[in-house]
């Protein structure tokens, strides 16, 4: 269990964290999401006590925190963090990564072979990590984690690079790891694949974590759906303001545009699209629940 208690970072008068407090459980996978440079990162940072915060504590199964430098080696017994790429030596194989994490941590050897099978890197695991592709480092990098089989588990961008059958199999492999009882902390842009397996998602603004839970009731978008149109231009997104200025219409960056409405409002369904199909020659769109995509748009906007 992790408790972040008024945890406070500011870089060069700019809040990054303000008073975060929340606690992260055994058995719970953890979503981080926020545009770049927000402070997702920031965050595992003061987690693993690379960086101390200006203000607050980080408590660990209710008894450890960062006092001590003997509190510190017992806290990381607790807790990893994936490696990064470039933590890779590349005159080392991929097996040597794994039992030389696998001995840091002091786990079971028998997960070394368990994770190589369940990640299909037979084939290249005892060649030197220089010769490796983007996919195959990074599902080392997993590997290695895995292997340090540590009760709670911090990964920033854990899918970067990874193929669709990859990203499948990591993400059931997490499941595995939820239901084994280990907290993971998922800093990830991926949302679609976010949305699969965590328990709790956060999005970063302001210094602040905001889970989806909370957001999806202040902004009173429960249960709402959407209509997403390709190829919106700002004249028609100005014209259904116009034609419908109670509903929340937005223009996307990759040019969709995203109509938000009631779930039970049929009626508003077929009035906008009795618009479209006037105003909007030759188009197709599509209907849909509000996705977690589209509460980061609304949210980011
Ligand atoms: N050591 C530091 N000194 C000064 N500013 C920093 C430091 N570390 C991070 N920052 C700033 O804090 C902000 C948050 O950075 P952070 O790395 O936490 O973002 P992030 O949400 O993880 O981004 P990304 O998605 O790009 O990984 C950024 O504006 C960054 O420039």
């Amino acid at each position: 269990m992790i408790e972040l208690r008024s945890i406070g970072v500011n870089f060069s008068g700019r809040d990054i964290l303000k008073e975060v407090s929340i606690t992260f459980h055994p058995g719970e996978i953890i979503g981080l999401v926020a545009p770049n440079g927000t402070g997702k990162s920031t965050l595992m940072n003061v987690i693993m006590n690379y960086l101390q915060p200006n203000s607050g504590k980080v408590r660990f199964n209710n008894e450890l925190e960062y006092t001590t430098k003997k509190n510190e080696v017992k806290i990381h017994k607790l807790l990893s963090m994936m490696p990064d790429q470039s933590d890779l030596y590349n005159h080392l194989s991929g097996k040597q990564h794994l039992k030389l994490y696998s001995s840091m941590w002091d786990s079971n050897p028998q997960l070394i072979e368990n994770t190589i099978a369940a990640l299909g890197m037979e084939s290249y695991v005892n060649k030197k990590t220089g010769t490796y592709s983007l996919g195959m480092r990074q599902r080392l990098c997993f590997a290695m984690q895995i292997v340090s089989d540590t009760q709670i588990m911090l990964m920033d961008e854990v899918m970067n690079g990874l193929d669709p059958t990859q990203v499948e199999i990591i993400s059931q492999i997490l499941v595995k790891k939820r239901e084994e009882g280990k907290t993971i902390i998922i800093a990830s842009h991926l949302l679609e694949n976010l949305e699969k397996y965590a328990n709790r998602i956060f999005f970063v603004k302001n210094g602040n974590l905001d889970s989806t839970e909370d957001i999806h009731r202040n902004l009173g978008v429960n249960g709402n759906m959407v209509i997403r149109v390709p190829e919106g231009t700002p004249e028609l997104k100005q014209k259904l303001s116009v034609a419908f200025p109670e509903l929340d219409i937005q223009l996307l960056a990759n040019s969709v545009i995203l109509i938000e409405f009631p779930k039970n409002e049929s009626g508003t369904l077929e009035n906008i699209s009795a618009f479209l199909n006037e105003n909007h020659e030759h188009q197709t769109f599509s209907v849909g629940k509000m996705t977690l995509s589209d509460l980061y748009s609304k949210y980011y906007h």
